[in-house]
């Protein structure tokens, strides 16, 4: 599927790279951009299930195989695919579910650019395409044995639609009535350390002597369910996500004094004196930090529960009895099940592809890209899909089609 310009008909296969020879492709689109041919090659049979991409730059007359940033899509029966900005293309699945068809791979984006600096190569990154906002995550900090644990679990309890976890990876032991891939992902270093150095880490420290890390994909699957993400991390991380691309609310929780904070380490009896000391040493900097840099929205001291759980509340928006957040929760976009793709004004039209004559106009979909939001290394979002017509609002344009052929287009 998708248009392959001219060029690739004859000529640029006698150069393709090896293991691409046209025998070994399953499928592929060409998109350009100034000098640069972006080549992404699908497969679908069962022992490569990958999409692939190459990039031929005219001024040099050579092929070059990027270094591939972000989630990839996994490879289908096939793709439509269409520039976007003169920044990204726009990648539509063929037969994919809904949550899955529509895929960003950023070409020359800000972020994309700035990687290119840094590892001195050519650099592509894929986002996935997520209808409508996500509400801003929660980013809480503050010294070990404050209570940011308590008052998260509580407010996880209290509000189950409204709140999401990020959980973080960690070196540290498991601790009794912890569970691997709730209160955290329990890893190796090394096998951490690995995944740091493939950028899908949206921040990591060295904390009381472990590593803790969050990846992009924690944050990002709570947001996809539509949930405010709340990630439990320490100062360093803060700073790290306030330096991101993530847009967050940054709550720092203090003790009412170091005593009581001591008393409720002890208290809490999961760790051993030497790592008690340890985190009693690292909490007076934090506590400093905390409090003088400027870096927290809100300073929330937790000296009777119940009060402080009531602050939390009441500066979310949360002290109704009932439970409201009032952001729309982000749907995956949906798309026809096959589709050809075409970008006019930052609206793209995309027909779908039914062979019955005389019901073509139906199957018109706009897919509205004119807010997006976010992008790799996380998701995409703001992309709009409706049935119709971008001339509607032009005097001689085309009748708007309200008429939604058999496919579910989700509205917000
Ligand atoms: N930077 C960073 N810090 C984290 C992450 N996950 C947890 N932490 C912090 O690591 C510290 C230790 O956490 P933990 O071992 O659960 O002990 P606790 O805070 O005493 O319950 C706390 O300050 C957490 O906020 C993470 O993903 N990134
Ligand atoms: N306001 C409070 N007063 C007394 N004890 C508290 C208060 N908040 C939390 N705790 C207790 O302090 C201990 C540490 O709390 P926790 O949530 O595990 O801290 P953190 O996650 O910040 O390390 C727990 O045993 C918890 O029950």
């Amino acid at each position: 599927m998708g248009e392959a310009p001219e060029i690739f008909e004859d000529d640029l296969w006698k150069v393709f790279p090896v293991g691409l020879e046209p025998e070994s492709r399953g499928y592929q689109t060409a998109t350009i951009l100034g000098e640069k041919t972006y080549v992404i090659v699908g497969s679908d049979t069962e022992s490569s299930l990958s999409i692939g991409i190459q990039v031929f730059d005219k001024s040099r007359g050579k092929w070059a195989i990027p270094t591939v940033l972000g989630t990839k899509p996994t490879s289908c029966k096939g793709h439509s695919a269409v520039l976007l900005n003169k920044d990204r293309i726009l990648i539509l699945k063929q037969d994919s579910t809904p949550d899955d068809c529509t895929w960003l791979l950023e070409v020359d984006t800000e972020f994309v650019r700035e990687q290119k600096k840094i590892l001195k190569t050519e650099v592509v990154a894929w986002s996935k395409g997520v209808k409508g906002d996500s509400p801003k995550p929660l980013v809480i900090s503050g010294p070990s044995g404050v209570g940011k644990g308590t008052l998260i679990s509580k407010l996880m309890k209290e509000f189950p639609s409204t709140f999401g976890f990020s959980v973080s990876h960690t070196t540290r032991a498991l601790r009794d009535k912890e569970k691997d891939g709730v209160h955290y992902h329990f890893t190796e270093r090394s096998a951490m350390e690995k995944e740091i150095q493939e950028g899908k880490f949206l921040e990591y420290a060295s904390v009381h002597g472990n590593l803790y890390g969050t990846s992009i994909e924690a944050v990002e699957m709570v947001s996809d369910a539509g949930k405010r993400c709340i990630l439990d991390i320490d100062v360093q991380g803060a700073r790290s996500v306030r330096a991101s691309f993530l847009k967050a609310i940054f709550i720092f929780i203090c003790p009412p004094s170091y005593e009581e904070l001591e008393k409720r380490l002890r208290a809490r009896g999961t760790e051993t004196e030497e790592q008690i000391q340890k985190r009693l040493r690292n909490a007076r900097a934090e506590l400093e930090q905390g409090r003088s840099s400027g870096l927290f929205d809100h300073l929330l001291v937790n000296d009777d529960f119940e009060m402080c759980y009531k602050s939390l509340k009441k500066l979310l928006g949360l002290d109704g009895s009932t439970e409201a957040i009032c952001e729309p929760s982000p749907k995956m976009v949906e798309s026809p099940v096959g589709h050809s793709v075409l970008e006019m004004n930052e609206k793209v039209l995309i027909h779908c592809g039914t062979a019955e004559l005389g019901k073509a106009s139906k199957n018109l979909f706009v897919l509205d890209a004119s807010s997006l939001k976010g992008g790799a290394p996380g998701r995409t979002r703001g992309l709009n899909m409706y049935v119709g017509d971008p001339f509607a609002d032009r005097p001689n344009g085309i009748k708007r089609l309200l008429d939604p052929c058999k496919l579910s287009i989700s509205t917000n």
